[in-house]
């Protein structure tokens, strides 16, 4: 499921790059702790879990209303109920055959581009050239506002207050994952949702006060925008972004590891002219039991927390972005730039890097390239240009290695020292039982992190011990033109 944004591209996470900065807690306005009373949505509080399901009331009217306009399939495969996570999922009503169909949400039900230009908003908003998201946002916003006269009242009525998003954390929540990559996405999420919050107050609210006549808070904006984070469909992005009522109520299950897509947008009725969201159960599911989905297998603890508000025990879910930049007062910098620009890659290049998994293979030849200096910067000359990538994928000297080793140490060094937990307290924290729901997603996220930062010190240590005994580019160099044996000993013609 979803991303209004793509917070990696819009966000970099700059905090290890070569001239390291450990990252801080940074909450540069305070967070109102709760939202005020605006007649509109719900707002953020500062609880410490996501909201209760609804009530049972909501939830009878909502299935009337989502059977009336055969969203449920027809058969009644799924039904929406209360489950162990937390508010509402999908629950079998019978025994279903992996791949039968669970839901097929009419496109009149969506709240997408569509609903938006339809509604009383398409005028007001239409002028505006608003991003997709925040169209639909604005959409949610505005029905919200007209109550039970709005034809998406039942749906709206069973949607969660909040998640436990780090968005909707409170600042003492959030010193929970002090030092975290997390933290500073999240405050720059919130800083982003708060810049396109005050200019659409600016454009479109206060401009159309007889379709918001309540007050629209930051909050209740943040509301609109943690609901689009982590109800829309991952693949459903931008212009396509859409709300699928019912469909959305589908949980996720790290069981579930299909990486085909559990639904499809298709034609129906006569001609396949009528297009429904059709959702399928990816796995057999017996009856009374719940139905998942996997939501994305590549997210991260850390993307998972922010989008959704859980994290998941795997390992493969613990990630830290390093990145590394050239900088621009190294006297190298146009060569070294020009080169990584050859490669397909720029003056600053992220590098994902998994728990149990590898370094990814551009790294180390970018990091050798950022250390270039000395006597190896011959190698930035305009006569290796070509070929300098392929130098750079193996150790160049001894002075190149020991660099790449120690900067990527002291960024560990200075990151891992932000934290104010070790890894043994954060694990002995995990085996504790009944955490709270958003300290069990903090201590996950911040021992994820750290244990990624020392296996990436423990690669460079090691490499470090092995300094004497690799090979550098003028052995291999040697080796080319035939005047070192493999085993190292000098060739002489003479003897
Ligand atoms: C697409 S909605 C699913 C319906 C949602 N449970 C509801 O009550 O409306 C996604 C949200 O459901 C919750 N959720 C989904 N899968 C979960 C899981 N495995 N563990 C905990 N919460 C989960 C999270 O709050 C997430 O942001």
């Amino acid at each position: 499921m979803a991303a209004a944004i793509h917070h990696h591209h819009l966000l970099p996470p700059r905090l290890l790059s070569v001239h390291p900065q450990p990252p801080r807690l940074r909450l540069r306005r305070p967070l109102p702790r709760r939202a005020a009373a605006s007649g509109a949505a719900a707002g953020t509080s500062s609880s410490t879990a996501a909201a209760p399901p609804p009530t049972d009331a909501a939830l009878q009217e909502f299935r009337r209303w989502v059977s009336s306009h055969g969203a449920d399939a027809g058969a009644g495969a799924a039904a929406p109920a209360a489950v162990p996570e937390g508010g509402l999922g999908l629950v079998a009503a019978r025994d279903l055959p992996r791949g039968e169909v669970l839901a097929e949400v009419p496109k009149k039900l969506w709240l997408d581009a569509d609903a938006v230009a339809a509604s009383d908003l398409g005028g007001a908003v239409g002028r505006g050239g608003l991003r997709p998201w925040v169209a639909v946002a604005l959409l949610l916003l505005r029905e919200a506002a007209r109550g039970a006269g709005s034809p998406w009242a039942p749906y709206l009525a069973i949607l969660p207050r909040q998640t436990d998003s780090t968005i909707f954390w409170s600042e003492e929540e959030l010193l929970e994952i002090q030092g975290t990559q997390l933290l500073s996405t999240t405050m720059g999420v919130k800083e982003y949702v708060q810049s396109e919050f005050e200019s659409v107050e600016a454009e479109i609210i206060s401009e159309n006060r007889e379709l918001f006549p309540g007050t629209v808070t930051f909050n209740d904006f943040l509301w609109a925008f943690g609901i689009l984070r982590s109800r829309v469909f991952a693949e459903l992005r931008g212009d396509k972004l859409a709300l699928i009522p019912f469909a959305d109520l589908v949980n996720h299950s790290d069981d579930i590891t299909s990486k085909e897509s559990s639904w499809e947008i298709k034609g129906k009725g006569l001609f396949g002219r009528d297009v429904v969201f059709s959702l399928r159960t990816p796995v057999n599911v017996k009856s009374g039991e719940q139905i998942y989905i996997q939501y994305d297998l590549d997210k991260s603890n850390a993307e998972l927390a922010l989008d959704y508000g859980f994290t998941e025990s795997n390992s493969s879910r613990d990630a830290y972005t390093l990145t590394l930049e050239i900088s621009e007062s190294d006297p190298f910098y146009d060569d070294k730039l020009d080169i990584a620009e050859l490669n397909g890659m720029g003056e600053t290049a992220y590098f994902d890097i998994v728990l149990g998994e590898s370094l990814p293979p551009q790294m180390l030849p970018y990091l050798r390239l950022l250390c270039l200096g000395g006597t190896d910067a011959f190698l930035l000359e305009a006569l290796f240009r070509n070929a300098v990538w392929g130098h750079l994928e193996l150790p160049v000297s001894q002075d190149n290695e020991e660099a790449i080793c120690q900067v990527i140490r002291n960024a560990c060094k200075s990151a891992l020292g932000a934290y104010h937990t070790t890894i043994e307290e954060d694990e002995e924290l995990l085996g504790s039982e009944n955490l709270q729901p958003r300290l069990q997603i903090a201590v996950e996220v911040r021992a994820g992190e750290k244990k990624v930062l020392q296996q990436i010190d423990d690669i460079f240590k090691q490499r470090e011990e092995e300094l004497d005994g690799l090979e550098y580019y003028q052995e291999r160099r040697l080796k080319d033109i035939g005047l070192v044996g493999d085993n190292g000993e000098i060739i002489f013609w003479e003897s």
